[in-house]
């Protein structure tokens, strides 16, 4: 018998099942995902930091854990909350069970419960605070008040939280795509240095700009633009990242200066955000977010529809854009601005993941026009 395990609201529901992680109890923001594969990189990317996340796809564990999928070197999220565990694990990569991988990295996690009513629920009422705790002296009074203690992560900056703390270069490319020259055991001419900043970012994001030529160099968030500049870098890469992206005031000051030069810019999620609100624009909290590998957004200049990676519970304020930022792409789910470029500058945005990890590629062109950008810069000086 596996220990039991609840998980509260804010709102004062109650959800009972049993723990499959490790005991104790968690707090933060409880989000739904809807991505039917990916648990492992869900898990370890850092935007999920402070954030419960609960799986819609009901079978999870089905393929253990394992040392490639890691998106980070840690588990961000703060919790996982799930249908039905899978004991069986059935994948040739797999090296321990997700309930093993969970319990090392200390997460507390519940299974048994109906998720399809808890993302219901959230749907309905918005994202809410929650508490899971699981083994001995669980306590549903005790769980209400600590899911009611959060603060929510409404004007939270967590990038400083998560970013790394001294730079560090990065040279690993994508293992998984056969066709990379990565994978065929080339080296891949280096064409670019692009200057990475960590808010929290995906190491597939490291990845894909190595598979195109770059030389990665990944500075900590709070790095000043003149330090940033003093790399020499052709680009610079805004990274995704956890909570609120208003009060990030050093990154938003460090990418003002930068739209001041002639440095191709690319922000990607929490760097999209912050490149807009660099650029005079405001950002919203949504009722309850998109996150999910399934999310289509439409090309504004092409008509095209292509289905993405998402995971943010902020959004872009489309209607306070200023007069030199283009809208790119918007959802097709609810019409949230989705991407951005700049009429006269060598910058993009995209609110969704390119890097996909978990996800489809339909939006990894995305980082062949940022070597364009860079392309660009080049010939015009
Ligand atoms: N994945 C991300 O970069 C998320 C950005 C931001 N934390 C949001 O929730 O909107």
């Amino acid at each position: 018998m596996r220990p039991e395990a609840l998980l509260a609201l804010e709102d004062g529901s109650v959800f009972r099942g049993t723990a499959i992680g490790c005991q104790g109890q968690t707090v933060g923001e409880v989000v739904f995902n809807t991505a039917m594969t990916g648990y492992q990189e869900i898990l370890t990317d850092p935007s999920y930091c402070q954030q419960i996340v609960t799986l819609t796809y009901p079978h999870v564990g089905n393929v253990g854990a394992n040392s490639e999928d890691q998106e980070s070197d840690r588990v961000y999220a703060s919790g996982l909350a799930i249908r039905d565990y899978s004991f069986a694990v059935s994948n040739w990569r797999a090296r321990e069970p997700l309930g093993a991988f969970l319990a090392r990295h200390q997460v507390v996690a519940i299974a048994d419960i109906d998720t399809r009513r808890l993302t219901r629920h959230l749907r309905q009422h918005g994202a809410l605070n929650g508490c899971i705790m699981a083994g001995e002296g669980i306590d549903e009074a005790e769980a209400l008040v600590q899911a009611r203690a959060f603060p929510g992560l409404k004007g939270m900056d967590l990038a400083q939280a998560v970013t790394t703390d001294a730079s560090y270069g990065w040279s690993e490319g994508s293992w998984r795509l056969e066709q990379t020259a990565f994978a065929a055991g080339k080296k891949i001419k280096e064409r670019f240095h692009v200057v990475v900043y960590d808010f929290g970012v995906k190491r597939n994001i490291l990845r894909m700009l190595v598979d195109r030529g770059c030389r990665v160099t990944v500075v900590p968030a709070k790095t000043s633009a003149k330090e940033a500049l003093a790399l020499s870098p052709d680009g610079i890469v805004l990274s995704n990242g956890p909570g609120d992206p208003d009060p990030c005031g050093y990154a938003i000051t460090a990418i003002q200066e930068f739209l001041a030069q002639p440095i191709p810019l690319f922000g990607i999620c929490l760097g999209h955000q912050l490149l807009a609100l660099a650029s005079g624009a405001t950002t919203v909290k949504l009722k309850f977010g998109h996150h999910g590998a399934n999310h289509p957004v439409q090309d504004l200049a092409t008509g095209e529809v292509l289905i993405t990676s998402q995971n943010h519970g902020f959004a872009v304020n489309e209607k306070t854009l200023p007069p030199c930022l283009e809208p790119t792409h918007r959802s097709l789910f609810d019409g949230t601005l989705q991407g951005i470029q700049h009429r006269d500058k060598l910058v993009l945005g995209f609110q969704g993941h390119p890097e996909a990890s978990p996800g489809p590629r339909d939006i990894a062109p995305l980082f062949d026009r940022f070597i364009t950008l860079m392309q660009k810069a080049h010939t015009q000086q």
